[in-house]
């Protein structure tokens, strides 16, 4: 018999296929190296903040996108945190908001960032590119794209240690994005498998699921790539 294979995956062999994808995340990418090991300029940083801007801009936009096309209420009760978190309840900080004093913290005014004339388009198109799949595919496969956040809380972690140690310069409140993150991001990502192994129940919806977050870890390091190559140009002398 020819064709794919259409035997469902028990639990345990869906959890590990999906996280075996942890090899292609960004965690080892160059750029995030050279982040932690403490060998960036400031106007690398700050290409990378601004950069990340549009990333921690896009995302309750992508995570509205999921709500609109999910027909289970459990399941959007759940997820609606996700927008709140990045765009703050009313009269309160989010997200985004600890973004831009990361920015701010680089060096870059909150205007430059806001004008987003330091945006990159590969940076762009790959954000967008996440957006438009959350957009399109059905809600299980959206959900599943971010399950990147299951790898997300190591390397966290270690940036806020890297970045105490070796941009000291970086004020008391730039790192809160990151530390306000950590403690959110274990938690939903274990949420977000749970959603993942209970909602995709034949093996034609795991396979498009572990597809989403192979789709999710180019995402991020095409956006990786396109920083880190505008990053290291050398500068034109002549
Ligand atoms: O700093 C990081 O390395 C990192 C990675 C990721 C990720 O793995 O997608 C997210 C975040 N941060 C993050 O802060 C965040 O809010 C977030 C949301 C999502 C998502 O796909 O919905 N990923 C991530």
């Amino acid at each position: 018999m020819t064709g794919a294979p259409t035997e469902v995956l028990g639990r345990e062999e869906f959890r590990s296929r999906l996280e075996s994808l942890s090899a292609r995340y960004w965690d080892d990418h160059p750029f995030h190296r050279a982040l932690h090991e403490g060998a960036l300029r400031k106007e690398d940083l700050q290409l990378w903040a601004a950069n990340r801007w549009y990333y921690q801009r896009m995302l309750p936009r992508k995570d509205a996108a999921i709500l609109s096309n999910c027909p289970d209420r459990e399941v959007r009760r759940q997820w609606i945190s996700r927008v709140t978190h990045h765009d703050g309840q009313p009269g309160q900080e989010g997200g985004m908001d600890r973004w831009l004093r990361l920015a701010e913290a680089t060096g870059l005014d909150e205007e430059t960032v806001r004008s987003e004339r330091l945006l990159l388009p590969g940076v762009r198109f790959a954000v967008d590119a996440y957006v438009e799949f959350a957009r399109c595919r059905p809600w299980q496969e959206a959900v599943a794209s971010g399950l990147t956040e299951m790898f997300a809380p190591g390397l966290m972690r270690r940036r806020v240690l890297a970045m105490r140690e070796h941009y000291p310069w970086l004020d008391g409140g730039a790192l809160d994005y990151f530390l306000t993150r950590i403690e959110v991001t274990g938690p939903e990502g274990a949420a977000t498998l749970d959603l993942v192994l209970t909602h995709c129940r034949d093996r034609g919806s795991q396979d498009a699921a572990v597809a989403a977050l192979a789709f999710k870890c180019e995402v991020l390091n095409a956006m990786l790539d396109a920083i880190d190559h505008a990053a290291r140009r050398p500068a034109v002398t002549s």
